[in-house]
């Protein structure tokens, strides 16, 4: 299934999304100009995923940093900030928002001696590269993910660390998709990830359409399929990884972790360097993002599912404690404990090949 997750519309001043609040039903393309759509959009998870939120920020940045009319560099750089400040508002948990946007204020900080219109063409150039980079670091995800599974294997997934939430290949399923590429003919089972069902209707869909052996199980059941003997790991995306490897993604990551480790079962972390954030000491520290109750009582505000008035508590993510990890995998390798040592050693590796 061949389709970009963020795309720029640079003649047009867009940026161009599926809207995945619509899949698997219906595939509609949708263009934001303001601020304000793209705000909602990522808040929605119209645009979702760590990396797909930090391109979708990245170009969302650019096309706004455009509209600043002004050739003056301190007033420019004043309303870049402004609407960055908004843009990062809009979800505090996938450290990739923060990170592709503190790139792009880089940009402007960095040249302040060239003119405002030279400062714009530089903004397209490293937003550009955020998302090429993005495919290369997903690739790179895959091959070293490879090294840890063997043909037919069984792969439990949660939530969606695709094709969906990245620009190409995802992160957990980038192995899945390459394995699928030399004929790995990989068993999986994804989970379906209440409220929001990411991984029924974004994992499952990408999966079945590219032609993968799928199986959509309810997250209760996780438990089930791994007694069963019928998972070999586990690979789950991330949204902030901490210093000691304390992973916080989708609600749930953490009882599958649990499990996995009870039925010997291996996680994975997949997670690009952007993900890590050396700045959060422990998944303590890192803030989970809440959301709106009628996304537990009323499926996507459509079917009521429990009573009006009702309590509810929808935390988007949780953390996995470092020490139910295997690994996590990374474009410069696979970090494993003690984490903060190997978090060193990958991003020394980073930036010697950054200079080769
Ligand atoms: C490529 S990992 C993306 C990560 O983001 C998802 O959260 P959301 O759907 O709320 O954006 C989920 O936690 C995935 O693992």
């Amino acid at each position: 299934m061949e389709y970009e997750t963020v795309e720029l519309d640079d003649k047009d001043d867009a940026l161009v999304i599926i809207d995945q609040t619509k899949l698997p039903g219906k595939t509609e393309i949708i263009r934001l100009k303001t601020a304000q759509e793209m705000w909602d959009a990522i808040y929605l998870l119209k645009v979702r995923g760590a990396p797909a939120i930090g391109v979708a920020a990245a170009f969302g940045i650019y096309l706004l940093a455009k509209q600043i009319d002004t050739a003056d560099y301190s007033t420019f750089l004043a309303e870049f900030r402004k609407q960055k400040e908004y843009l990062d508002s809009s979800r505090p948990t996938a450290v990739n928002l923060s990170w592709a946007l503190k790139r792009m204020e880089k940009i402007v900080t960095d040249n302040g001696d060239k003119s405002v219109e030279e400062i714009k063409r530089l903004l397209k150039t490293e937003a550009d590269a955020i998302k090429a980079e993005d495919i290369r670091v997903c690739k790179t995800i895959g091959e070293f993910g490879l090294t840890l599974v063997k043909p037919g294997d069984g792969i439990l997934t949660h939530c969606n660390a695709g094709q969906l939430a990245t620009s190409k290949y995802g992160t957990a399923t980038a192995p899945i998709y390459l394995g699928e590429e030399r004929g790995y003919h990989f068993r999986v089972f994804a989970d379906e990830t209440r409220p929001l069902l990411q991984g029924a209707r974004l994992t499952s869909y990408e999966l079945h359409s590219s032609g993968v052996d799928v199986t959509l199980i309810c997250d209760n059941m996780a438990a089930t399929v791994m007694k069963n003997g019928w998972v070999d790991a586990v690979f789950v995306g991330c949204d902030r990884v901490a210093r000691n490897g304390d992973t916080a993604n989708k609600i749930g990551t953490s009882s599958v972790a649990i499990a996995a480790n009870y039925y010997n079962v291996p996680i994975y972390i997949c997670a690009p360097t952007s993900t890590i954030d050396m700045n959060t000491a422990t998944g303590a520290d890192i803030h989970i993002e809440e959301r709106p109750a009628e996304e537990v009582t009323q499926m996507w505000y459509r079917e009521r599912m429990a009573p009006e008035g009702v309590k509810v508590y929808n935390p988007a993510f949780d953390v996995t404690d470092h020490s139910l990890i295997a690994g996590i995998v990374t474009e410069y390798g696979i970090a494993r404990e003690p984490y903060e040592e190997s978090f060193r050693e990958i991003f020394a590796r980073k930036e010697n090949a950054e200079y080769d």
